[in-house]
C-alpha cells in the first residue's frame, strides 16, 4: 500500500501542476490545426488524438481543423496530375479540386475522426461546405504586382459557426476539412487549412489557436539557422511577414489574423513531437512560437 502511494505521488503532482492552466482554460474553445506534414506517423496521430480527447475531458472545447497537403500531392501524383504552388497555395484545377475534396474529406478527416472516436463517441467530421460553415469566393493572389488565377482556391468571405457551436454544446469534437462552398458560382473551393483554422478561431471567439506543423516553430532566419522565435507580438510578426516563404506564409498570416480578431494567443508548435499539445500545457512559456496581440509584452 505504501509503495503504491509512493509511486502514485509524482503522478498526482504532475496533474496538480496542470491545474492553473486547466482552470484558466476551462470552458474555452481551442482551435487546433493539424498539418499534413505532422500527420505522417501513426504513433504521432494516435498521440494527437489522445491529447485532443484529454483537453475535451479536462473541460476545454477543442475544434480540429486538418490539412493534408502531402496526402493531396501523393494522390494527384497517382492521377498523373502535377502539384504546383503559387504564393504558398496549390494551383487547383477543377480535376485537382475533386482529388482535394476526396483526400481531405474522404481520407484524412475520416482517419482523424476514427482515431478520436477510439476514445468514445466524440468526433464528428464535416467540411466547410456543411451548414454554410465556410463560404468563399475565388482567390486571386497578387504575384509581382499582378493578380494571378490559381483556379479553385477560395478566399473566405463568411463563416457560420452555428453547426460547430451545436456540436460543441453537445460535447462533441468537430473535425473540419478546409473546403468552402462558393458564394457565387456553385463550385467548391480549396482553402489553405491554416487560413481556415485562423478564420474559424476568430469567428468562434476561441481563446487559443494551436498550429501543429513539422518544424519547432517560426525560425528567425530560416533556412540558415534553427533559432526559434519563442514569442512575438502582432506588430512584430507583421514586419516579418514579407520575408517568410512557402508554408509559413499562410500559417503566420493566419496567426496574425487570429490575434488581431480576438484570439488571445496563436501558437505554432512542433507536431513531430509526441504529445506536443500536452507539453504546451505543462510549460508556461510553451514550446514553439507564440503570437500575442500588441500591448502584451515584447519578446
Ligand atoms: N521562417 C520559417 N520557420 C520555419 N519554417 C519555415 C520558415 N519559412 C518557411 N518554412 C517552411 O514552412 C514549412 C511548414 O509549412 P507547411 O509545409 O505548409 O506545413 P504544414 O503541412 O504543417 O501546414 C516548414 O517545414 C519549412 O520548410
Ligand atoms: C489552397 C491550398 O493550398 N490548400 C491546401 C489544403 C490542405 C492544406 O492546407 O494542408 P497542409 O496544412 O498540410 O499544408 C492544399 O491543397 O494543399
Amino acid at each position: 500500500m505504501s509503495t503504491r502511494k509512493h509511486t502514485a505521488l509524482p503522478k498526482a503532482q504532475i496533474l496538480i501542476e496542470a491545474l492553473p492552466w486547466l482552470t484558466r482554460h476551462h470552458g474555452k474553445t481551442v482551435v487546433i490545426k493539424f498539418g499534413g506534414n505532422a500527420m505522417v506517423d501513426e504513433a504521432l496521430k494516435a498521440a494527437f488524438a489522445q491529447d485532443v480527447v484529454f483537453l475535451r475531458h479536462a473541460g476545454l472545447k477543442p475544434v480540429v481543423v486538418h490539412g493534408g497537403g502531402p496526402q493531396i500531392s501523393a494522390q494527384l501524383d497517382r492521377h498523373g496530375l502535377v502539384s504546383e504552388f503559387k504564393a504558398g497555395l496549390r494551383v487547383t484545377t477543377p480535376e485537382a479540386m475533386d482529388v482535394v475534396r476526396m483526400v481531405l474529406a474522404g481520407q484524412v478527416q475520416r482517419e482523424l475522426v476514427g482515431l478520436l472516436n477510439q476514445h468514445g463517441p466524440l468526433a464528428v467530421g464535416m467540411t466547410g461546405e456543411d451548414a454554410h460553415t465556410i463560404t468563399a469566393t475565388q482567390h486571386r493572389p497578387e504575384i509581382d504586382g499582378e493578380l494571378v488565377d490559381i483556379g479553385r482556391v477560395g478566399e473566405i468571405t463568411a463563416i457560420d459557426t452555428g453547426a460547430i457551436e451545436a456540436l460543441l454544446a453537445d460535447g462533441r469534437i468537430p473535425v473540419i476539412s478546409s473546403i468552402a462552398r462558393s458564394q457565387d458560382d456553385g463550385h467548391v473551393y480549396n482553402v489553405n487549412a491554416d487560413t481556415a483554422a485562423a478564420a474559424l478561431a476568430a469567428a468562434l471567439g476561441a481563446e487559443t489557436l494551436m498550429v501543429l506543423t513539422d518544424v519547432e516553430g517560426l525560425y528567425e532566419d530560416w533556412p540558415h539557422s534553427d533559432e526559434v522565435i519563442s514569442r512575438l507580438t502582432a506588430s512584430q510578426l507583421e514586419k516579418l511577414l514579407p520575408d517568410l516563404s512557402s508554408g509559413m506564409v499562410p500559417k503566420m498570416e493566419g496567426c496574425l489574423f487570429a490575434v488581431r480578431n480576438g484570439v488571445t494567443t496563436a501558437r505554432v508548435i512542433d507536431g513531430r513531437v509526441q504529445h506536443s499539445i500536452l507539453l504546451e500545457i505543462f510549460t508556461d512559456e510553451g514550446i514553439g512560437t507564440m503570437v500575442v496581440p500588441d500591448g502584451q509584452g515584447e519578446s
